[in-house]
């Protein structure tokens, strides 16, 4: 850890502004907000019990990562165990409230390898388990993006789409944010070598990826994600911690691919060579053991989507389980935390008095934890206790 003791200035934090500190181990963690606009919302600074020494972010040899929560004033936190200290944040919507700070779980010690220096992630909590999201393969040209069209106009309340990054130039209609995130290769590797990608993959000539914030982000508003990703980046997400479900989509004939890319008109001559060619290899590898789920022939555009809507449909037995305590997130609702025991961490209303139906105290379990930085703390099982 560092050499300097650096002196711990409360002017940083700001005014009126409450801290929480937390000991784990032989570390005192302080959390607090900031008011100043050019820093992160929330400051995180260790005190190093034995050495009496503080380690903060203005110093070097200490980042903290992941996403950070909206300013709040006042907050509340108790460790979890080793790894993590729960944090309720106060005056914002239960939905909002919940976050992690991480402090030596298997991405915090990974990220601490890799940086050689102190590193600590902060991790929004997710309550309930949403739908599996869909990853949707297949060469290009065969209909993807016209399949996944169809679904996000018929349904834009159930799925939303994962904006990719990629380094491709955008083609004419394209806009910034909606069908990609167009981005410079310096600015993708730095944020790859960060952790904050899912998967990445070099397609066609040039690097794409799936942020995780580009998933969370659809699936924290409590939609079904769909990714429109290649070969190489469904194998990723199988092997990453995302459960999904993998569908390939086929032509119903490689002169009908090479048909429809061309009638596209949207790459040059030696682009769709390229294409071609990858698409070869693609259809290869749709049949690998254990990858895609399900196959779809795209020939007939409306009985593809037909069947495609099935597959989905076949997968709504999964419900969210979001409690029916807490369905009306969005409410403002103070919690602070009251104890904790091995089980569950309970949480008490502020003011005491149960307000617009809120419980007066909750109990937030904690088996239930799954995930965590650089993506979110999902599935979150949080129950009731109204004994007064
Ligand atoms: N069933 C179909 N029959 C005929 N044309 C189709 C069919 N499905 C899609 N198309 C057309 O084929 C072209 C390619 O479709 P689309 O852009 O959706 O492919 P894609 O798989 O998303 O490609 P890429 O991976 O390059 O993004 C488009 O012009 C689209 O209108
Ligand atoms: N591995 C990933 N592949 C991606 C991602 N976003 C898109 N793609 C795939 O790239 C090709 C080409 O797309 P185009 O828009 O240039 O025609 C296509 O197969 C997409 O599925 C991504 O984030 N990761």
């Amino acid at each position: 850890m560092g050499e300097e003791a650096v002196e711990f200035s409360v002017e940083k934090v700001a005014k009126g502004c409450k801290q929480s500190a937390v000991d784990v181990g032989d570390k005192t963690f302080v959390i607090g907000s900031s008011d100043d606009d050019s820093k992160p919302p929330v400051i995180v600074k260790i005190l190093g019990k034995r050495t009496q020494t503080w380690y903060c972010t203005s110093v070097h040899h200490f980042i903290v990562l992941g996403t950070q929560p909206t300013l709040t004033k006042s907050q509340s936190a108790i460790p979890v165990n080793d790894e993590k200290i729960l944090i309720i944040e106060k005056g914002v919507p239960l939905n909002e409230s919940i976050w992690f700070l991480e402090i030596d779980t298997p991405f915090v010690k990974q990220q601490r390898k890799i940086k050689g220096t102190e590193v600590v992630s902060l991790s929004k909590g997710v309550i309930g388990v949403g739908q599996k999201p869909v990853v949707i393969s297949g060469p290009s040209g065969v209909g993807k993006g016209t399949l996944i069209a169809k679904l996000m106009k018929d349904y834009p309340s159930k799925f939303g789409f994962s904006v990719s990054h990629t380094t491709r130039s955008p083609r004419e209609k394209e806009i910034d944010g909606v069908h990609y995130h167009f981005t410079e290769r310096s600015k993708i590797d730095k944020d790859i070598s960060e952790g904050k990608f899912l998967e990445f993959a070099h397609v066609h000539g040039n690097v794409y990826g799936t942020s995780i914030e580009a998933v969370e982000s659809v699936t924290d508003e409590g939609k079904r994600c769909i990714l429109d990703i290649d070969v190489q980046g469904a194998r990723s997400v199988r092997a990453s911690s995302l459960e999904a479900i993998f569908i390939f989509v086929c032509p119903p004939s490689f002169e009908e691919l090479e048909k429809r890319l061309r009638a596209r008109g949207t790459e040059t001559e030696e682009q769709i060579q390229k294409r071609l060619r990858n698409a070869r290899a693609e259809l290869d590898q749709s049949n690998s053991p254990g990858l895609f789920d399900h196959l779809l022939v795209n020939d007939d555009l409306e009985a593809c989507y037909e069947n495609l809507k099935k597959l989905l449909t076949l997968d709504d037995s999964q419900e969210d389980s979001i409690d029916f305590y807490i369905k009306d997130g969005k409410q403002t609702a103070s919690y602070s935390i009251m104890s904790k025991n091995d089980s569950e961490i309970l949480l008490q209303f502020e003011t005491n008095e149960a307000k617009n139906g809120a419980a007066s105290l909750l109990a937030l379990d904690l088996s239930s934890l799954s995930g965590g930085a650089p993506g979110r703390t999902r599935g979150l099982k949080i129950r009731s206790i109204n004994s007064f």
